[in-house]
């Protein structure tokens, strides 16, 4: 497997996923994540779940853990730079953690992410990503594995507005190279069911919770 050099974000679109963050508080790029290294991620998601190699999801954390069905469908398997594929992508969101820092001097200074699978009828309902227990999560990042996802094929992200959670902002549907970002304590977003199975990779960059939710530095 060959990849672009050196990053798989298109560095002339960082200024607008930046401004977006600023302006609306999310941002949505098409084409952003490189085809060949979502069609390597995708084959990772289907390969996992075919030999029943992720777990399924939960809410809360620690003894707060709770898988519920009613709640989110998905079942994960968090990224640990195994393959080249996870590597190229935490690399690409190590540079964006640091445009992130220098432009908005966020403090973000860790990234966590999974990979995700929801299978056909899977959902997760409307919520915000930085809640009790997981206040230091601070941008939230969702990138789209699916090639040719179909019109009907369910399954979009609905963003609604901070101050009017009813209030749809915008429907993205997850189509393989979509990067979705956006503040992970304001923006209400949802998962809705989807048609047939649904791969993405859903991270968070995060500040040091050891701070007590004061911003670290800009490194
Ligand atoms: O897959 C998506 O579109 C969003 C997933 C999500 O909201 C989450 O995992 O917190
Ligand atoms: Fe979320």
């Amino acid at each position: 497997m060959s990849y672009p050099d050196p990053c798989p974000l298109p560095p002339q679109r960082m200024e607008e996923l930046v401004d977006a963050l600023v302006e609306r508080g999310f941002y949505v790029g098409e084409g952003m994540i490189d085809a060949e290294l979502c069609q390597a991620l995708h084959a990772e998601v289907e390969g996992r779940a075919h030999q029943q190699a992720l777990a399924r999801a939960g809410i809360g954390r620690g003894s707060d853990f709770d898988t519920r069905e009613d709640i989110r469908g998905d079942a994960i398997h968090w990224l640990d730079r195994e393959t080249l594929a996870q590597r190229r992508y935490l690399d690409a969101m190590g540079e964006l953690q640091q445009r992130l820092n220098e432009s908005l001097f966020l403090g973000l200074f860790e990234y966590e992410a999974h990979l995700a699978r929801y299978p056909a009828g899977a959902f997760y309902r409307r919520h915000l990503d930085s809640f009790r227990g997981r206040a230091n999560r601070v941008v939230s990042t969702v990138g789209y594995l699916n090639p040719d996802w179909p019109e009907d094929g369910g399954g979009e992200m609905v963003i609604y507005a901070e101050q009017d959670p009813q209030r749809e902002l915008t429907r993205v549907a997850p189509r393989a190279g979509t990067l979705v970002c956006f503040l992970s304590e304001q923006v209400p977003h949802e998962v809705l069911p989807t048609r047939l199975p649904r791969a993405s990779i859903a991270g968070w960059f995060r500040r040091n919770a050891s701070l007590g939710g004061v911003v670290d530095p800009a490194r």
